[in-house]
């Protein structure tokens, strides 16, 4: 497999720092973004003021507004956009191809996974999952990140991940790609929750004891869509769940704490809040875990604060009243 040329798809934080850890790991990386301006102002000043403030980008960066044929395409737009960026994606361009799926969410109406998605729109690519405790700012600043990076065949993962590894960007390979992916979806809803606690002032305590019950119920809801719990110990699992789950700089964190303020899901939204990914995923893991049986309260109470069926104060209440059970 030929791996020297890489197209990233989208021009936001995330694509542009792919497409830096890319470009640092010695590839000729093509930036693909919608804006024109933006194309210019890569090509140009090698930055992406928007996204990434003053960051100066590596040369090797080109920006365009059309994907290209590279031998590595890294989808990276918002996980309710991936079916349209895809579809924009001349289909032979795909075929054989490695595609490194990086947006952390679940499709709402079809439920789909991002590999799903990729099935649908290109059946011939060959689907990889990246995830992990990774904040685009630090990517494309060269400060020290681990992300897995998961694929069905081990000799091609670990080839696709030497080729993206940099100085400061390690990638484990792994091959539990449903678990990485379920697990970057759900740790975006887990974040709203403890960014709501920290609005509301429920104190540090509240906020641990969520993120160990989280990940015991991101444990139940991998198992149950076909990925493995062992995954949750990794990067994908663990890492990004305590990242997420613990930083103001995370936009699901800053949209929970909004909530925990009392703010509805359209206040916070109106004054501009960044992509939170956990707001369109929630209802969709919601579903999911209903229709296959899985006990997700605190899935659940998200749903219910983000719908308005309940405040926080309601859901809280409900949490701790629960009957009191075994610990697993
Ligand atoms: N920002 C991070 O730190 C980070 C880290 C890891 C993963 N992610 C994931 O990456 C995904 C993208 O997040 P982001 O931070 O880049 O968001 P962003 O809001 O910074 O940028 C999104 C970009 O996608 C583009 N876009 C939207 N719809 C498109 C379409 N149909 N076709 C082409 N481009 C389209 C937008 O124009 C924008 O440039 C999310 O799923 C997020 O969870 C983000
Ligand atoms: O800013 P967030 O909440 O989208 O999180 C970004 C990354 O997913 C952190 O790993």
């Amino acid at each position: 497999m030929l791996l020297e040329t890489v197209s990233v798809i989208g021009g936001g934080a995330w694509g542009t720092a792919l497409a830096q850890a890319a470009a640092m790991a010695g590839r000729s990386v093509s930036l693909v973004a919608r804006d024109a301006a933006q194309v210019n102002e890569i090509n140009t000043s090698h930055t992406n003021a928007r996204y990434l403030g003053s960051q100066e980008l590596h040369h090797n960066i080109t920006a365009s507004t059309e994907a290209g044929p590279a031998d590595i395409i890294i989808l990276a737009v918002p996980a309710q956009a991936s079916r349209a960026a895809l579809g924009a994606i001349p289909p032979d361009l795909l075929v054989g191809k490695p595609v490194i799926l990086s947006a952390k969410g679940l499709e709402t109406g079809t439920l789909d996974r991002q590999s799903e998605i990729l099935f649908d729109m290109a059946p011939e690519a060959i689907p990889f999952v990246l995830s992990g405790p990774s904040f685009a700012a630090d990517v494309a600043a060269g400060r020290p990140t681990a992300v897995t990076l998961a694929g069905d065949d081990a000799t091609q993962t670990s080839a696709l991940a030497l080729a993206l590894a940099g100085p400061s960007f390690r990638p484990y390979a792994a091959d539990d790609r449903i678990g990485v992916e379920v697990a970057g979806a759900l740790k975006n809803v887990y974040a709203l929750a403890c960014g709501a606690v920290e609005g509301a002032d429920l104190g540090a305590s509240a906020r641990s004891a969520l993120i160990a019950r989280a990940y015991a119920e991101m444990a139940r809801m991998v198992t149950a869509m076909g990925g493995s719990a062992t995954t949750l110990t990794g990067l994908a699992g663990l890492g990004d769940l305590t990242l997420t789950c613990t930083s103001v700089q995370s936009r699901n964190y800053q949209f929970g704490m909004a909530l925990g303020r009392g703010q509805t899901v359209e206040e916070i939204i109106a004054g501009g809040a960044k992509l939170a990914e956990g707001v369109a995923t929630t209802p969709v893991a919601d579903a999911l875990a209903k229709s296959l049986g899985v006990d997700a309260p605190l899935v659940h109470a998200v749903e219910a604060v983000l719908s308005g069926n309940a405040d926080i104060a309601t859901v809280v209440a409900g949490l701790m009243s629960r009957p009191l059970k075994r610990e697993d």
